[in-house]
């Protein structure tokens, strides 16, 4: 009943050119015996941002972790990752070069203890680029794409943990779009940070997504609404709803959804 009313939305959730950039097929992830992530099938639209909401453990960050293999060794993941036709979960994929595609930000800013600067060049020479003058020119575009720039610019010396929460966290940004990702993975980025940098931080992302698809694991239902354009509502290890974000919260098709935008959960 939910899959067919899923199936008919989606025809108007994806116009025919809104790309999608990855999707994952009947996804099953388990800790031990725990079926923590069950039959998750979603697709995300390219140059968006997508919003993952639900009550705590029910497996947003879990999903989150499956789509950049950020979950092996520690659970086991069946089903199908799609990135570009090819399945992110196959052997012969090369995880380092994959996450250089599909990037992640974690909840917690964490730079490396080295200058701002080398917090960029550092993961580049490790790639093998050389030239001191590529690397200052993607050491400059990826802080100004992460607007860090110009709070910086005058001291790429200064050690990176001399920052703030926000600066440091639009640091791992930076340094993670130097890799010229497609994809933005990103769990509760702004959950350590105080309004004026969450928002500073959601400005960011909102001029990121003209260039990069981004899946956001956030606990704040105004986050998701001001930043999203799509959400999926996540219940006890599956997925509920997957919408645009205006129907999410405005005329969600599932009444757990609407229970649980409006606070009536539980
Ligand atoms: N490393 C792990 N080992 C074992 N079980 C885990 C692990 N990580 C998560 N789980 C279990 O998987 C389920 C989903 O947890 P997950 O952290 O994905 O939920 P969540 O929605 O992200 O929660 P929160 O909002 O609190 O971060 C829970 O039952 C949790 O206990």
């Amino acid at each position: 009943m939910l899959e067919t009313k899923r199936k008919e939305k989606s025809i108007l959730t994806f116009p025919a050119d809104r790309e999608i950039a990855l999707e994952t097929n009947n996804l099953q992830v388990y800790y031990g015996d725990n079926h923590a992530m069950q039959d998750a099938s979603l697709q995300f639209p390219r140059y968006s941002i997508t919003a993952l909401i639900g009550a705590s453990g029910s497996g947003k960050s879990t999903y989150l972790r499956s789509l950049n293999r950020m979950n092996d060794g520690i659970a086991r993941v069946d089903g199908e990752i799609m990135y570009r036709g090819l399945d992110v979960n196959a052997d012969e994929v090369d995880i380092y070069q994959m996450r250089r595609r599909i990037g992640m930000v974690f909840q917690r800013p964490n730079p490396f203890a080295k200058s701002i600067y080398n917090n960029i060049s550092f993961p580049l020479r490790e790639m093998g680029i050389k030239d001191k003058s590529k690397i200052d020119g993607i050491v400059e575009s990826s802080l100004k794409q992460a607007a860090l720039w110009d709070e910086v610019k005058d001291d790429l010396k200064r050690s990176a943990l001399a920052l703030s929460g926000g600066q440091q966290q639009r640091l791992c940004i930076a340094r993670s779009l130097a890799m010229s990702p497609d994809i933005l993975l990103m769990d509760e980025p702004a959950s350590a940070l105080d309004p004026i940098s969450t928002h500073k931080l959601e400005m960011t992302l909102n001029d990121l997504k003209e260039q990069y698809t981004i899946i956001i694991v956030t606990h704040s239902m105004e986050q998701a609404s001001r930043l999203s354009d799509y959400t999926a509502f996540m219940h006890m290890g599956k997925i509920v709803e997957f919408d645009t974000t205006e129907n999410i919260f405005t005329n969600p098709a599932v009444k757990l959804t609407e229970d649980y935008v409006s606070g009536n959960f539980g």
